[in-house]
């Protein structure tokens, strides 16, 4: 079943652009990443699924409802982490939580301990005093309280230091075990690389790849780095596949996407001194993507 689906979803902010036909679901139980740049429309394709704003054309339905039209109905059951949190500075922590908690009707209490407990997060310290990591925390602990079969976050972890970025990674997995579905916008690739099942890559408001994070790792992308004893021919490696090709005298250095075998053909032609093969991280490939169809 997909929990999320969106049909040429479309929405101009007066002449500028936001977001142009943008198509993509995400299965029950998936972790689906959605990356782009600033401004590419991560944050506006969210707001319609959200409800916050109305699409100029197309649609998205979640749960299998349209989001325009369900929109109250459904917010019950997704949890929200926008990418910037603001909250009124002279409420208590737990004051604020409580409140966000009242919206649903089941007792969030158990489950606020739990999470700021996970979160390092003092429920006593008025919002006012709070860093912006300890801010981000509360954003991610009301997002979490009700225990959403959906869960949207919007660049989550800006603000948090690594370990507790780890700490939230793990509460995402868990949740996702016990069935959640994330949807998890960033711009930093490693995040999406370590959480992901799935990736849809946006540039310009429009998605310009879907894919498995696993296969667009593994795509037969390799890194090679070469030093050879002799200065190399700058045309030696300018073949098919071979991407972001750089020569420094006797080091040679790209990506390689294609049958393995041409490559190791080419090497055997010169006298190496030392190789190294290995696979791309997201961020390599995804420059790839970017400067290949810019
Ligand atoms: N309220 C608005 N009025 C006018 N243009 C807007 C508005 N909100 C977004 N846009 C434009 O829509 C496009 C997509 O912006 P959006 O905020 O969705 O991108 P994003 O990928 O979430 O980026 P960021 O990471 O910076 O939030 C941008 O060109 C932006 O300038």
């Amino acid at each position: 079943m997909n929990v999320i689906e969106t049909n040429n979803l479309t929405k101009s902010y007066g002449k500028s652009r936001g977001i142009v036909d943008i198509s993509f679901s995400v299965k029950e139980g998936e972790i689906f990443g959605f990356i782009g740049p600033n401004g590419s429309g991560k944050s506006t394709t969210i707001r319609i699924l959200l409800s916050l704003i109305y699409p100029t054309s197309g649609s998205a339905n979640i749960f299998g409802k349209d989001v325009v039209a369900y929109g109250s109905e459904i917010k019950k059951e997704i949890g929200y982490l926008p990418s910037e949190v603001f909250y009124y500075a002279n409420m208590k922590v737990i004051e604020l939580l409580k409140y966000s908690a009242s919206f649903y009707k089941k007792d969030c209490s158990k489950r606020i301990n739990y999470l700021a407990e996970i979160m390092h997060l003092d429920l006593n310290k008025k919002i006012d005093d709070l860093s912006f990591g300890n801010k981000k925390k509360v954003g991610i602990v009301q997002g979490l309280l009700h225990e959403p079969k959906l869960i949207i976050l919007d660049e989550p972890t800006s603000g948090l230091d690594p370990l507790m970025q780890q700490k939230f990674f793990d509460l995402l997995k868990e949740e996702n075990k016990k069935g959640a579905t994330i949807l998890f916008s960033s711009h930093i690739l490693s995040e999406v690389q370590k959480l992901c099942d799935r990736v849809a890559i946006i540039k310009e408001g429009k998605i310009i790849k879907l894919e498995n994070i696993s296969a667009l790792k593994e795509n037969n992308y390799k890194r090679f780095r070469i030093e050879t004893l002799s200065k190399i021919d700058k045309n030696h490696f300018n073949i098919m596949g071979v991407n972001k090709l750089e020569i420094k005298e006797n080091r040679v250095k790209f990506i390689f996407k294609g049958n393995i075998n041409i490559i190791i053909k080419k090497i055997s032609f010169i006298e190496i001194s030392n190789i190294w093969i290995d696979e791309p991280d997201l961020e390599e490939i995804f420059m790839h993507h970017y400067s290949k169809e810019a």
